[in-house]
């Protein structure tokens, strides 16, 4: 999803509108109010007109047709009032509601994005876009449709009056539209590529200072802070400049346009005056056409405004699009699982992240229902991915793995997870109460299991000591708890739901020594049964382990328990006697 794949801006503004077809009928009464308004308005030049030509000259004034004209006058600006005000709340509601939906669509789309999309791009650019490009978006949807419409109709309306009142200078005025026009478009097409580099500097900068106060204390502890107030400075530089540029295009088509308008102004006064002076117009006709001629120059600005507006947000709808076009995930519902066994195997399996460069291959591997795997081996060797590929986070890309004989890739991902519990080294919980988030695996559970699974996973001691017990609130990540009784969390949590089967990723790393050793009391029980797998770097869990898997660089070297692992003197051994019976 990077720029090398940006979309045309015809494209966009076609995508826009299949959004805006659900918004027919509101557009057809925007439109309606739009034609009201302008009728409205342009009514009052004629009416001034005729309102001259009844003063005639000192003493010589019709009093009665005056005050008829006055009160035509009130009437076109009162409806012209009420129909823009109807106009705009029509408008208000389609562009907010237009921009609400293409945020819930885009983050429904990031829910079912293939897990490989999110891993290679930056979040931050992805909260960008939902956020900031988002709301540009509408303004200048909004401004578009508020502008636009009365703009053009007001155009057209004028050229419409100023027919009827004089069609020489009307002609004068309409032979003269296209400069306006063609100045507008040369400095709008410039915009429009630096809106776009505006709102993708946006977005990097936005990453860039998402992922520093994301890893403050990383930061500070590598005293990195100097460094990343140099790199978010260039990256703030760029956007500035970016900015900069953008500004200044919008800015210059406001101006030049005006510059021409009013050459067509002096043009309709110089024209109607000689007009005027050889009896081909009165006084109060030229009075109209000159209040015309201003208010046909008016709309030409606001279009131009109108028209650098909506190019940024056409800039930010494509990236918008971007995310809620990505496509999703495939899901197969061939197959279900209802009631699990827990037998798992890995059929030649082969993966990889990155085509050019293997990492599993050949993966053969049988794990007889309600046996503890134990995943060890240095670091980067594919501990992680093995799981990754068991939860379908990622697709094998030659193999199968199979559950109880069907094929993981033939059922739903929302079947196969809710198998398999998980507690990962990285704990997630969600802004909410305890309860919430402890119910949360298993809502239908009552007050006292919850307690129970809590009591089991020794997290009800902290919980208790909180101001409000189960009640207190928690925000995801807001440090007030810490990353033990997070974990503790996690693993109550886990204990509610007993899925058949476990994934135990160093799941009480973050736990003092005498509580995990009650954890691992209530892990045994939790595991009785259940086909687990533990990636493991703690002795106990992996002595005790039913099969012992040695990675390495992606490949499972050695498979065994723990006495045969001994005794084949192999890799295990050298990795048991290095990092445990030393450690001892
Ligand atoms: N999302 C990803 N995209 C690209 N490469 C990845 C991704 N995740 C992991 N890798 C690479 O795949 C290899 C295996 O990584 P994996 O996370 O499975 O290792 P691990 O054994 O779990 O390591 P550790 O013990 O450090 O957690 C590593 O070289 C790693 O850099």
């Amino acid at each position: 999803m990077s720029t090398k794949n940006e979309i045309k801006q015809s494209q966009v503004i076609k995508r826009v509108l299949v959004e805006l077809k659900t918004y027919r009928l509101q557009i057809v009464l925007s439109l309606i109010c739009a034609v009201l308004t302008v009728i409205f308005t342009l009514l009052v030049p004629v009416l001034t007109g005729k309102a001259v030509d009844c003063m005639i000259g000192s003493g010589q004034i019709q009093w009665d047709g005056l005050y008829q004209i006055l009160e035509k006058m009130a009437l076109a600006i009162v409806g012209t009032c009420f129909f823009q005000w109807l106009m705009n709340r029509i408008n208000n509601y389609i562009t907010y509601d237009i921009t609400k939906n293409m945020r819930q669509k885009a983050f429904e789309k990031m829910l079912v994005m293939p897990i490989k999309n999110i891993d290679s791009h930056s979040h931050g650019d992805y909260m960008s876009r939902i956020a900031t490009d988002a709301d540009v978006f509408s303004d200048g949807l909004l401004m578009g449709f508020t502008q636009l419409f009365t703009g053009v109709l007001t155009i057209l309306g004028t050229i419409f009056f100023m027919v009827r009142v004089s069609l020489p200078i009307a002609l004068v005025v309409i032979a003269l539209t296209p400069v306006s026009l063609l100045v507008a478009k040369f400095v709008a097409s410039r915009t429009y590529a630096m809106f776009q580099l505006q709102a993708k500097h946006r977005g990097e900068q936005t990453a860039y200072a998402d992922e520093m106060i994301e890893n403050q204390s990383v930061v500070s502890a590598f005293s990195y802070n100097e460094k990343a107030k140099e790199e978010f400075d260039v990256l703030n530089d760029r956007l500035a400049d970016s900015s900069f540029k953008a500004t200044f295009y919008s800015s210059i088509t406001n101006p030049t346009t005006r510059f021409v308008n009013s050459l067509i102004y002096s043009g309709v006064g110089v024209a109607g005056a000689i007009l005027a002076i050889f009896g081909g117009i009165t006084v109060g006709g030229l009075t109209s056409f000159l209040g015309y001629a201003s208010q046909y120059a008016k709309p030409f600005n606001e279009i131009s405004g109108v028209v650098t507006e909506l190019q940024n947000a056409i800039a930010c709808a494509a990236r918008i699009f971007e995310i809620i076009d990505a496509p999703a995930v495939e899901e197969s519902r061939e197959n279900h699982l209802s009631d699990v066994e827990g037998k798992i195997v890995f059929e030649d399996v082969a993966f990889s992240y990155d085509p050019s460069k293997p990492l599993i291959e050949h993966l053969n591997l049988t794990v007889e229902p309600g046996q503890r795997i134990a995943i060890v081996g240095p670091t980067g060797s594919g501990k992680t991915t093995l799981i990754n590929l068991l939860m379908r986070f990622y697709d094998t890309t030659h193999g199968k793995i199979t559950i109880d004989g069907v094929d993981i890739r033939s059922i739903s991902r929302a079947n196969l997870r809710e198998k398999f519990g998980m507690v990962l080294q990285e704990t997630w919980l969600k802004e909410g109460t305890i309860r919430e988030n402890l119910l949360f695996a298993n809502p239908d559970a009552t007050e006292e299991e919850m307690v129970q699974a809590a009591r089991t996973s020794h997290a009800h001691e902290f919980i208790k000591r909180l101001p409000n017990g189960y009640d207190t609130y928690i925000k995801g990540d807001d440090g007030s708890l810490s990353q033990g009784e997070k974990q503790l969390l996690c693993i109550a949590r886990l204990m509610l739901a007993l899925p058949p089967m476990l994934i135990l990723d160093e799941a009480t790393s973050s736990i003092d020594t005498r509580t995990e050793m009650k954890i691992q009391e209530a892990f045994q029980t939790m595991m009785e049964g259940r086909t687990t797998f533990v990636v493991a770097h703690r002795l106990s869990t992996i002595r005790e382990a039913d099969v012992i898997l040695y990675m390495q660089d992606g490949k499972v070297l050695e498979q065994g328990n723990h006495q045969e692992l001994l005794e084949k003197n192999g890799y295990y051994a050298k990795l048991y006697r290095s990092q445990f019976v030393c450690g001892k």
